[in-house]
């Protein structure tokens, strides 16, 4: 049986589920929302539509369980898996398995997770269906208020007729009703206009969750922390002290498996036009009003509004073809997948300079870089500062630069110069370091899929996508996507496993980034103690 223990994280001040969390547990839990009140041992749904899924088995069903595990969803719940598979939640739970992580001593709490699961087969076109699923949801509710919850772990062609369903057949009759989408939001700016569209002739926004899980990363949701929660940043995070800004996203992997997928979208749509631009809005926007959800997405659309929409000539694409040297194995090529047509001409690796026009960026480019089958698994920003001017010293210093790890291993680490410790007077690069697993080695920090589905619960918009933002990042893709597509611009090829192509570094550098290979890294620095 669950306890009344209590965990809270990620809270904030308008998150009702945090605050109901604490009441639960003092056995007086109310969620206020659209002005209705609820007891804690009200029903909640939660359904995941596409549950015979890649998705589902590998991060919707774990999330879900990792939270219950840890007592952070409301007592009185059940889950729906909903597809059209014959399939049974035994079926679903072996699938699943293999990503659950069940510790030994989780046995029993494992076995009530799954008591708790249920599975209807129906089609998504079906308002028959959806009228069951409603009719079972109404069995459990039992005639109580309820909330429910429904995670679109779907194709984007369903996502249309499933949310009319939805909202025909099984919206909650007094208690809330959220929608979890999964990018893609559409393939470009009319496509997901007209998703926005239609999604908002169905759902109010305050009930719709665009997730886009690099939101819910520890380093990313600390951006703001960074910035705004102490003093020696702010003063120098403008064009007069920042040289450039380089975020970068890369794959070890190529698309093995997916490339019938991944064709269809390419890089640019895959990680530039929703990660890693939601990390340069992170990076770059003013200071919101407050930590408000709604203040931090109008700063957010703010930065993007004064982006100009990206340009052929400040973008390498790329290609990545196979490595007959490959670790252990031969690395095949994109075009050597089957699932990928032989005369593809989709970018797996692409690299964008972005400026934004306002006060405090002008000049300063934004570099955004991200690829498949690269050399390793890596997601950073790197704000590299100016050249100090007048220099004294003999040997020019290297520049500063703040590296900010998302993955893997979070660390904040700022690259600078020191007087070579001992006699002489000469300068050394080093580092201030901020590891985390050193640092906080016995905080376990959640998967971002657990943070953002708690934040559903908890009614906390904060780190999801807002129409209006979505839209304006369409915008500055768009053209470029629909020029590599009409113009059929043929991608640079690289090697499998490699950095991707020479092309980007050049970009780099002309775009004021300054590699100079000198840094040094020592990993196991011996303590004195
Ligand atoms: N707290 C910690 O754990 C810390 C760890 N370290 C580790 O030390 C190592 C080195 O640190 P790091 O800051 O990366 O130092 P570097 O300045 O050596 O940067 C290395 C990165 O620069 C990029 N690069 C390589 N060649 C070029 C080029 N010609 N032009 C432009 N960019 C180039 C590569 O990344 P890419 O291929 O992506 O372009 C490479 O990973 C890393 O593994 C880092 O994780 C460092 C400090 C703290
Ligand atoms: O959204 C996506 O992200 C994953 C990478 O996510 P991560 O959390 O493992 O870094 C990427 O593999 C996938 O192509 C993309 O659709």
């Amino acid at each position: 049986m669950h306890s009344d223990k209590c965990h809270v994280i990620n809270c904030d001040a308008n998150a009702d589920i945090c605050l109901g969390l604490i009441r639960q547990s003092l056995k007086k839990f109310t969620i206020e929302d659209d002005g209705t009140c609820f007891d804690g041992r009200n029903p909640h749904c939660f359904v995941i539509l596409g549950a015979s899924g890649d998705l589902a088995h590998k991060k919707i069903y774990p999330t879900i369980w990792w939270l219950y595990r840890d007592n952070l969803l409301p007592r009185n719940i059940i889950f729906y898996g909903y597809a059209r598979s014959k399939t049974t939640v035994e079926e679903i739970k072996r699938k699943c398995h293999k990503y659950m992580k069940v510790k030994e001593h989780e046995g029993k709490a494992y076995a009530e997770f799954w008591e708790l699961n249920h599975y209807i087969a129906g089609n998504y076109d079906s308002r028959a269906d959806f009228e069951k699923l409603n009719q079972e949801l109404n069995v459990y509710e039992n005639g109580v208020i309820g909330n429910r919850l429904f995670y679109l772990a779907l194709p984007p062609s369903v996502y249309e007729i499933v949310t009319v369903n939805i909202r025909h057949s099984c919206m909650s009759s007094k208690g809330w009703t959220r929608i979890i989408v999964e990018k893609p939001f559409g393939k470009d700016f009319d496509s997901s206009q007209k998703l926005s569209d239609h999604l908002n002739s169905l759902f109010t926004e305050h009930q719709l969750y665009r997730i886009d899980h690099y939101l819910g990363k520890e380093m990313v949701q600390n951006l703001m922390t960074l910035r705004f929660g102490n003093r020696i940043f702010n003063p120098t995070w403008n064009r007069d002290n920042i040289a450039s800004v380089l975020i970068s996203f890369k794959e070890p992997f190529g698309t093995e498996g997916r490339g019938g997928y991944f064709d269809q979208f390419g890089i640019i749509r895959d990680i530039m036009q929703n990660h890693l631009l939601q990390i340069l809005t992170l990076v770059a926007m003013e200071k919101p009003a407050s930590c408000q959800p709604d203040d931090i997405r109008n700063e957010k659309v703010k930065v993007l509004r004064c982006i100009k929409p990206l340009k052929l000539e400040n973008i390498v694409l790329g290609q990545y073809v196979g490595n007959p040297l490959g670790e252990g194995m031969e690395k095949l090529g994109y075009l050597d997948d089957d699932t990928v047509p032989k005369d593809s001409i989709t970018p797996t690796f692409a690299q964008g300079v972005l400026h934004i026009n306002n006060e405090r960026w002008d000049g300063v480019p934004f570099v955004l870089k991200c690829g498949k089958a690269l050399n390793e698994r890596k997601a950073e920003v790197r704000v590299q500062f100016k050249d100090v001017s007048g220099d004294i010293f003999e040997g020019k210093p290297k520049r500063n630069e703040l590296v900010i790890r998302v993955q893997p291993g979070e660390a904040l680490y700022v690259k600078l110069m020191v007087k070579k410790p001992g006699m002489a007077f000469d300068m050394e690069e080093t580092e201030l370091d901020l590891t985390y697993d050193r640092r906080y080695s016995n905080v376990k920090l959640p998967d971002a899929y657990e943070r953002l589905i708690l934040d559903v619960f908890c009614g906390s918009q904060m780190h999801f996508v807002r129409a209006d933002e979505l839209s304006e990042a369409w915008r500055i893709f768009t053209p470029i996507l629909h020029l590599i597509e009409t113009d059929r611009i043929k991608p640079l090829p690289y090697t499998y496993g490699s950095r991707g192509p020479v092309e980007a570094d050049e970009l780099l550098y002309n775009n004021n980034f300054r590699y100079t290979g000198t840094y040094q890294w020592i990993a196991d620095q011996k303590s004195h103690l």
